[in-house]
């Protein structure tokens, strides 16, 4: 997938939150768009999707609505779903088979994720907390056959054990020659050890474009990497 001089401007806006966005995705890495707060990340994520079009520019390979699974933030479900439910309604959307009684998704889970989802399976919504919520959409979610896979902040608010669960199990859903996964973070030190390729968007345009080697060559600790690019 490829964005080529793509712009967006939102109505009513006088600011152009991307200027000619050059990006093109790589298959069997996890990609990582990187920004400070209002840098663009979930406006290109939509235009990814397919539900904003770009001002101008062209997005090269486009996928459409069913070959596309997002995690978007925030999105508001009934507090008295369980579990369960929320898996079913996942996987039943995609028209996958779902068997209620075995936690399917739990095939590839270690020991502790695996106790982890037997307890979720039957715990309603509004008794989890916001990062066992996270994790079960996440990890429901890579349960999904889609071509292009958006994660907007899959990791926030996750514990650090659950949150490497999370990452590999995204890098394991990239490593497949006709997907493309992408996701964002504000969390750049998770990034050391996940095979990844950054973008880091800022002031509309993408300052940088690399491995996380190549991010933190001047600098060991990546928030200060971070904040020389975005100092310039
Ligand atoms: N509907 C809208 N109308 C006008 N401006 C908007 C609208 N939605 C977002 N913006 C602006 O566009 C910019 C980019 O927003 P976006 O949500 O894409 O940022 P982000 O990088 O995802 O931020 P964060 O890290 O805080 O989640 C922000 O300055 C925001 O205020």
């Amino acid at each position: 997938m490829e964005l080529i001089d793509v712009s967006y401007q939102y109505k009513k806006s006088n600011r152009q939150v991307l200027n000619q966005i050059n990006m093109k995705l790589k298959h069997d890495q996890l990609n990582v768009v990187l920004g400070l707060n209002g840098a663009g990340k979930t406006t290109l994520f939509n235009i990814m999707a397919g539900s904003f079009k770009p001002t101008s520019g062209t997005v090269k390979e486009a996928f459409t609505h069913e070959q596309i699974a997002y995690q978007v933030q925030g999105v508001p479900f009934l507090n008295q779903l369980k579990g369960k439910d929320l898996v079913r309604l996942f996987i039943k959307t995609a028209s996958q088979p779902f068997d209620p009684k075995s936690a399917v998704f739990a095939n590839n889970m270690n020991k502790r994720e695996r106790t982890l989802a037997e307890r979720l399976w039957e715990q309603p919504l509004g008794q989890m907390s916001l990062g066992e919520r996270r994790w079960l959409m996440v990890m429901a979610m890579c349960e999904l056959d889609r071509k292009l896979y958006i994660f907007d902040e899959p990791t926030s608010g996750v514990d650090p054990d659950s949150r490497l669960n999370v990452l590999h199990k995204l890098e394991s859903v990239a490593l497949n020659p006709n997907r493309y996964v992408v996701m964002s973070t504000h969390t750049l030190q998770e990034l050391e050890h996940v095979d990844c390729h950054i973008f880091l968007l800022h002031d509309g345009e993408v300052a940088f474009d690399g491995t996380y080697d190549e991010l933190t060559e001047s600098n060991k600790n990546p928030d200060e990497a971070f904040r020389q690019i975005v100092s310039l």
